[in-house]
């Protein structure tokens, strides 16, 4: 069955104590409302981490996850963050390739077939964010764009690693800005890549893949976006930095 997945990604935000609570607010708030085939992961600031991890109990549906890794395992990176030092501090998920790592960082589609590599190597899960910027999908050109992501990063990998993956579609144009993808939109997107997916790695394994869709996601539309058939979740950001919005996109899928 594929696993429906709620991901906060909180970006740049929130100071230690800040962080710590709103964690502990939304543990107190999420336990009876999460299924067996779903899971909670929070992506705080690297700092925040190991806090996060430390108040986890054992069989919690509630992850920790970072934002971004470096791609090797350590070495003269003066400032950077190695998936081993992740897992090492309790994280189960990193984000590799969102946009703003993209834009602002430079993260190119080598880099980032080289962070998958060391993510899976390091058995944590990547969250792989793909997707089209306005001049992209106004030029007609998104489908191109998000194939052309999905396959020189990360088509290099096998069929085991690529089964590891969570896939998020993430439409630049809709981040942080209020536009939200339509849920026809989105769907055709993410129908999009879980066919390019199934070409290459076979029906079964695309089936099974968790899609995420990020980008202005919130408490009055993620029902609509998560009720379309291959949109298994969402990647949250504004809204995941208020306990009781993220809850409530949490409980879509108890409705
Ligand atoms: O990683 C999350 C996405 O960038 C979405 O952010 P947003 O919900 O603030 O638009």
């Amino acid at each position: 069955m594929r696993k429906n997945i709620v991901a906060g990604n909180w970006k740049m935000n929130l100071n230690h104590a800040e962080g710590l609570q709103l964690f502990a607010e939304i543990l107190n708030l999420v336990n009876s409302d999460i299924k067996g085939n779903q899971e909670v992961v929070i992506c705080p600031p690297f700092v925040h981490i190991s806090s996060l991890a430390q108040l986890l109990k054992a069989d919690s549906n509630v992850s920790v996850g970072a934002q971004n890794c470096h791609q090797a395992d350590s070495g003269a990176y003066t400032g950077e963050i190695s998936a081993s030092m992740l897992k090492s501090s309790g994280a189960t998920y990193v984000i590799i390739g969102h946009s703003e790592r993209r834009a602002f960082f430079a993260e190119d589609d080598l880099v980032l077939a080289q962070k998958l590599d060391s993510v899976l190597k390091n058995e944590l899960t990547p969250i792989f964010c793909i997707g089209e910027t306005l001049e992209q999908r106004n030029a007609g050109t998104h489908f191109d764009v998000i194939e052309s992501q999905l396959k020189e990063a990360s088509f290099h990998l096998n069929d085991g690693q690529f089964r590891q993956l969570v896939l998020a579609y993430e439409p630049v144009w809709a981040i942080g800005t209020g536009l939200t993808a339509t849920p026809e939109q989105a769907q055709e997107v993410h129908a999009f890549i879980r066919s390019k997916v199934s070409e290459h790695y076979g029906a079964e394994l695309a089936n099974d893949l968790t899609i995420l869709y990020g980008g202005s996601c919130n408490p009055k539309n993620a029902a609509d976006l998560f009720s379309q058939a291959d949109i298994d979740g969402g990647l949250i950001g504004g809204a995941s930095l208020k306990a009781l919005d993220f809850i409530d996109i949490i409980k879509v899928f108890n409705s």
